[in-house]
């Protein structure tokens, strides 16, 4: 086996279990109970952020039963390091958002300036509304606005860089079935 893959295991089997299959799972119910009362008579776009939100989101829609349409941007700010820089649009939504009930979809609330982004070129683009729904919320004092939160959430982090369930380490382990926190110096 060669020593990045040796590496990277390594980190995984270091990692400290966060939150299992099961307590996702239960999260993922709450909230499908939330959207379904607010959104099954509202035609809404969830929006899917690349690359992070897309197993949040492959595994959360497919339980909500009511029509609804899915569209995807990308914009990363991490590039596969453990610190965030500039953010960098590398695709823009496609479906018209004007008038449209959005809910901008995402696997991590870290600082909130991607998210902030996006919420505003939702705004921009003159949606209806334009809510937040993350799988999880990392809990420290340097959001980008005071106190910003998501409007649908139902897991916490403490402020450490965690990785599992579309969240990556080094660009890999997006697809653990769990959340870790990263054991290794960054
Ligand atoms: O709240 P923030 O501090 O802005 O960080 C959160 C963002 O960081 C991650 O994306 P990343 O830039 O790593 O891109 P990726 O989804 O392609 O991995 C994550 O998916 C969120 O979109
Ligand atoms: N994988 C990962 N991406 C992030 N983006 C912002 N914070 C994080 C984090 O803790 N982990």
């Amino acid at each position: 086996m060669s020593t990045q893959l040796q590496r990277l295991n390594q980190v995984k089997a270091d990692a400290i279990l966060l939150h299992d299959k099961v307590k996702i799972d239960s999260a993922l119910a709450r909230l499908s109970e939330f959207l379904t009362q607010d959104y099954a008579d509202k035609d809404p776009v969830f929006l899917v952020v690349m690359n992070g939100g897309f197993i949040f989101a492959g595994n959360l829609l497919p339980k909500l039963n009511f029509p609804l349409q899915i569209d995807y941007c990308h914009a990363t700010r991490y590039r596969g390091d453990t610190q965030g820089s500039q953010l960098e649009w590398k695709v823009e939504p496609h479906t018209n958002l004007a008038n449209r009930h959005v809910v901008i979809v995402d696997d991590i609330l870290d600082e909130g300036h991607t998210l902030n982004a996006i919420i505003q070129d939702c705004i921009k683009r003159q949606a209806a509304s334009v809510k937040t729904l993350v799988l999880v919320e990392k809990i420290h004092e340097r959001k980008a606005v005071h106190n910003m939160k998501a409007d649908y959430c139902e897991l916490t982090t403490p402020d450490e860089y965690v990785f599992g369930y579309g969240m990556d380490y080094n660009h890999y382990w997006r697809n653990c079935e769990a959340i870790y926190i990263l054991n290794q110096p960054c």
